[in-house]
Order: C-alpha cells, then sequence, then structure tokens
C-alpha cells in the first residue's frame, strides 16, 4: 500500500496531455493525486492515470524519461490503471494509424485506430449507455479519439457506441476509453476505478 489507510494515492502520468484535470477530479473523490514524471515514483503509488493527450508524444517521453519499462513491469505487477484517449491508445497492444516508430505499453489485448473519427469529426459528444455504471448514461466528450478495432478474449467491452463502435475496455485491473470523463461534470468512470484502486490495495 503506498498512500494511507484511507486515502489512496493515485498518479497521473504528467509527461504531456491534460493531467491536470485528472488530478482535479480525483482529488474531488477523496485521494491523494500527484503527477508522474519518474519510474522511481512508480512504487509509491495505488493506482495510474494515463491522460489524453498526444500519444506519439507521451510514448517517445516515456522511453526518453526511461519510463517505459518500469510502466510495463509495474502494470504487469498489477498496478490499476486507467487510460483516456491517448492513454488507451498508450495501454493498447497495437496500434493502428500510429506514427512510424510510434509504440504501446501491451497491457491492454486490443487494436486501437487512432483519430478514428477522421478529421471531419474532430470532437463530438454523446449519451453513451454504460452498464458498470448505471443510469443515467454517461456524457461522453470525444476529441479526435481512437476506437477499439479488437478485443481480445480476456477484454470486457464497457462500452459502444449506437453502430457497435467499441469506446470503453476493461481487463483485469486496465480500464481504457476512447472519451475524456475529465472534461465533463460526470466522473463516474473516475469513481469506477477509484474502486478498482482501493480493491486491489
Ligand atoms: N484527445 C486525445 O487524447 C487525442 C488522442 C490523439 N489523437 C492521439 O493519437 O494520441
Amino acid at each position: 500500500m503506498a498512500g494511507n489507510a484511507t486515502k489512496p494515492r493515485v498518479g497521473v502520468l504528467a509527461l504531456q496531455g491534460d493531467f491536470r484535470e485528472h488530478i482535479a477530479v480525483l482529488r474531488g473523490f477523496g485521494a491523494e493525486a500527484v503527477p508522474v514524471r519518474r519510474a522511481s515514483e512508480l512504487p509509491e503509488i495505488d493506482g495510474l492515470v494515463i491522460p489524453g493527450g498526444e500519444s506519439s508524444v507521451m510514448d517517445k517521453l516515456s522511453r526518453t524519461f526511461g519510463l517505459r519499462d518500469p510502466l510495463r513491469e509495474a502494470i504487469a505487477g498489477g498496478l490499476p490503471v486507467y487510460g483516456t484517449c491517448a492513454g488507451l491508445i498508450m495501454l493498447s497492444s497495437s496500434i493502428l494509424d500510429g506514427i512510424e516508430g510510434q509504440e504501446s505499453l501491451g497491457a491492454l489485448d486490443i487494436d486501437v485506430r487512432r483519430n478514428a473519427f477522421g478529421s471531419q469529426t474532430d470532437s463530438f459528444e454523446v449519451a453513451l449507455e454504460v452498464a458498470a455504471i448505471g443510469d443515467p448514461p454517461l456524457h461522453a466528450v470525444f476529441i479526435r479519439a481512437p476506437v477499439v478495432e479488437r478485443v481480445g478474449p480476456a477484454v470486457e467491452t464497457l462500452a459502444a457506441l449506437e453502430d457497435g463502435r467499441v469506446v470503453a475496455v476493461q481487463q483485469g485491473n486496465v480500464l481504457g476509453t476512447s472519451f475524456h470523463p475529465e472534461m465533463t461534470q460526470d466522473h463516474r468512470f473516475h469513481e469506477y476505478f477509484l474502486k478498482r484502486v482501493r480493491a486491489a490495495r
């Protein structure tokens, strides 16, 4: 256990992207939320959020900062992780339409297509049914979002758009969403993640 008995300590990967918004949401639920930029900080956290941003830049920075392999090891060791948008791409096992040489962490057995809605549909919002979260439907904001094009046998689909495209998944303690709950007032996905963090401690 890294945090104290009542407050889980949750890191937010702070190499790039909207990590500040995630920190604010997690603090709102009473977690101790801290930015993570170094491998030495990983043993000190009970869970990790990988934010939205630009996955190719995040990937490069994670390698430059010597974080890529320690991140893979921490997740393989059971660290609960939640990735939103670029964070979902980071967690995937295979990236479609990645930039030359772009790598991922392989924590979710899924193939993800970057910028899957094309330049015509840069961003949109929908009310999304998520059984794991319950009623009412979740207000989901998509920004240059990826979709999950292959879901491995150990991966549970948590949400799909009306046309069937998968936008939220879970594999054990690893969660990923194509959309950005930290940009709305509906933070039930963070709450769901924090429950897993508390259960894993
Ligand atoms: N909002 C986002 O995180 C966008 C993700 C971005 N299109 C990427 O490829 O990483």
